[in-house]
Formats: C-alpha cells, structure tokens, sequence
C-alpha cells in the first residue's frame, strides 16, 4: 500500500416525501457532499489515532459544524460504526477535508448525506468491507425515518421503509441520533444508548423516474430543524387523512415514471395532508405558494410541494423553469425572505469512494 492514500467520499443531496410520501421516498438531486480522506503510514502502534485526526471543513455551515470528531456528524458516525466493530477509533493519522454545497436545514438532506458519509468513512477507516444493504441499518441507527438516507445511499428515486425496532434495539452501545432539541428548541447530536445494530433495518426498491422531469428547488434563506418540523406533527391522524395520502402516494410512484408526464394527474397526487399542513407556521407563504401555481395557470410545472421538511420548495416540472420560480420567489419577497434557486438533474447514482491515484 503506497502512503498516503487519498479517498474520496462523494454523496448526493435529497429531497425526501415528494407530498404526500411522507418518511417513504427520496430522490437524489446533483448537489455532492464530498469528504476527502488523506490517510497515513500508521508510525507506532497505537489504541487509536484520535489525535492525529486533522478535520477541515469548508461550504455550507463552515462557520457553525463543529469540527471535534466526537461532535461533528461524520467523524462521531464513523466512530459509531468503528465501535460497533470492536474497534476503539481511527486505525491511522487522517487529514478529513469536508466540502459542502448542501445547504443544512433546508429539507435537501444534509444530515443524511453526512449520515452516510460517516458509515462509509468508518466502513474505509475500519477496513469493514460492509455492502451498501447493511450500511443502510447503520444510517438508519442514527436518521430514524429511511427516506434521506436511503435516497443518499443507493441514489435515484427509491421508496424505503425500516423494520420498526424494539426497545432492546436501542439499548447498550453510544448512538449519535442526528434529531433531538436540547431545551431551546435547537436541533442537536445527542448520544443515546443503543446496541449492537440489528440486520435488515432497512427495505427499499427503486423507483423510475421520467427523464422528462426536473426538479427545480426554491430554498429560502433560513433554517428549519428537521427536529422542529418533525416536533409540530400530530402522534395520531384521522382516517381519512391516511386514506388521501395512501391513494395519492401508490398513484405518483407510477406516474413519476411516464414519458410523457401528465401533469393534471401528478399534480393532485402530490397533495399532501400528513406533513405539510401541520408545517405551515414554520414557512411563512407555503400556503401561498402551494396554491400559487399549477399545471393551468404555468404550464410545464407537474407538481409542487415541501422538500424534506422544509423550508425549501420542490417543484417538478419540465420547462418555464424561470416563469414558475419566479412566482413563488416573489410570495417569499414580499414576506422579506430571500431565496436562491437551484435548477436541478435527477442523479441515480448513491453515495461513492474514489481512491485517488
Ligand atoms: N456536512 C455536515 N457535517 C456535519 N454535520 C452536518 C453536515 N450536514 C448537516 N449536518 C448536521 O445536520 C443538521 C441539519 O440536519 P436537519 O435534519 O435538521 O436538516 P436537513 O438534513 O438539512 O434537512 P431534511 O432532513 O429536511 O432534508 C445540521 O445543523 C448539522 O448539525
Ligand atoms: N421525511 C422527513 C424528511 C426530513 O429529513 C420529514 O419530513 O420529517
């Protein structure tokens, strides 16, 4: 092995529900989160490197991610999954370089592409040879609802559910779980105690996706914790309720796929009544904008609804791009929110390593 070894981890952003999916699908958009590992000749042998990790960090939140490897959502992941493997910390001195174009708390999947990222940086640092299936059941020991992470992982559009774990699942070993409020109401990385990471957690299946399809993403200027969003949903939901999003979900999963996309129809199956009403307080204009366009009033746009958990707006559509952001940039001006939007590919491809030569 010829040192330094230099890797690249490269993962897509998401956004995840697509209306009325909600916690069940994903799709990846072309926006990478990239970690860059310099990994060196272990010089002594020693419990664990820790200290010779140098994390670095540029991009999206540069001035707020911490960067101690106990703190920071990648490396604390990889030290979950290197401890779930018997092994006490980095094998090695590391130089962590982050790139992040993933805006954070934006409902475009920053957690979940630093979720994985760090199963795949301990899976690299461990030696563990882990197949991407059972990455998964890491990912989702730490991001509860499959959506993001699974989208992130295996790229393109996908549906996923996780078996439901029982309590002795979260019993014994550190966790980091990416969504829990300390007493302000922020959103932290708080350790909880779980134990060895059962098989099987999490069940996906590819979905088509029309090539005609672009997904054009509206992202104001301001964060919503998906600890918050989550924190505002009911514990229970009125039957009719869970019927309107059950019909709605099985009848966009197919539609998405056709070519040409009829856009009446993927329109009222993106309508969403579990999520997205109980979220409206935390978005000043959704409810604005959700009613702002459809497929009459600017024609090429298919649907709209909240990426993630919000606050950014996902619209597909197949062109007048610029007339349909246009429209609802405005319902967030005149709210005095700014927005930067982004004209976005659908990627198929899941998270990667590149060893670098
Ligand atoms: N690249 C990163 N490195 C370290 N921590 C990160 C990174 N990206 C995100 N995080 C952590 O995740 C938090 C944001 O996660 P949160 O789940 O609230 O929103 P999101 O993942 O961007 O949106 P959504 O889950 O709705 O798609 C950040 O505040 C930060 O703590
Ligand atoms: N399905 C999740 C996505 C956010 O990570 C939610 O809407 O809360």
């Amino acid at each position: 092995m010829n040192y330094p070894r230099k890797i690249e981890i490269k993962v897509p952003c998401s956004s995840s529900n697509i209306g009325p999916g909600f916690d069940v699908l994903g799709v990846t958009l072309e926006l990478f989160l990239s970690v860059e590992l310099e990994i060196k000749e272990k010089k002594n042998n020693k419990k664990n490197y820790n200290d010779e990790v140098v994390l670095t960090y540029s991009g999206e939140g540069s001035d707020t991610i911490p960067l101690k490897i106990e703190k920071n959502l990648i490396t604390k992941t990889a030290l979950y999954v290197l401890a779930c493997n018997n092994i006490s910390g980095f094998t090695s001195p590391i130089n962590i370089h982050v790139k992040n174009p993933i805006p954070l708390g934006r409902g475009l999947g920053s957690s979940g592409a630093a979720v994985v990222a760090g199963v795949l940086l301990g899976d690299i640092v461990g030696n563990l040879g882990l197949k991407k299936d059972r990455m998964l059941d890491y990912c989702l020991m730490i991001e509860h609802h499959p959506d993001n992470v699974t989208a992130a992982l295996m790229g393109g559009f996908i549906a996923s559910y996780s078996k439901e774990l029982v309590q002795t699942d979260t019993e014994t070993k550190v966790i980091p779980h990416s969504e829990t409020l300390d007493e302000n109401g922020n959103s932290v990385i708080k350790e909880v105690p779980a134990p060895d990471v059962p098989k099987g957690i999490g069940n996906y299946i590819k979905l088509n996706w029309s090539k005609d399809i672009k997904a054009i993403t509206i992202i104001p200027q301001f964060e919503v914790a998906t600890a918050t969003a989550r924190s505002v949903l009911p514990d229970k939901y009125e039957k009719e309720d869970v019927v309107f999003n059950l019909q709605r979900l099985a009848v966009l999963t197919m539609a998405l796929s056709h070519s040409p996309p009829k856009p009446e129809l993927i329109y009222h199956a993106m309508q969403d009544k579990i999520h997205q009403p109980y979220r409206k307080h935390l978005i000043p204009g959704l409810t604005e904008i959700l009613v702002s366009v459809n497929p009459s009033t600017h024609p090429g746009l298919l649907g709209i609804c909240l990426s993630g958990a919000g606050p950014t707006i996902l619209v597909l559509a197949t062109h007048n791009f610029d007339n349909i952001s246009k429209t609802i940039t405005n319902v967030f001006s005149e709210k005095g929110i700014d927005t930067v939007v982004k004209l976005l590919e659908i990627v198929n491809e899941g998270a990667k390593v590149t060893e670098i030569h």
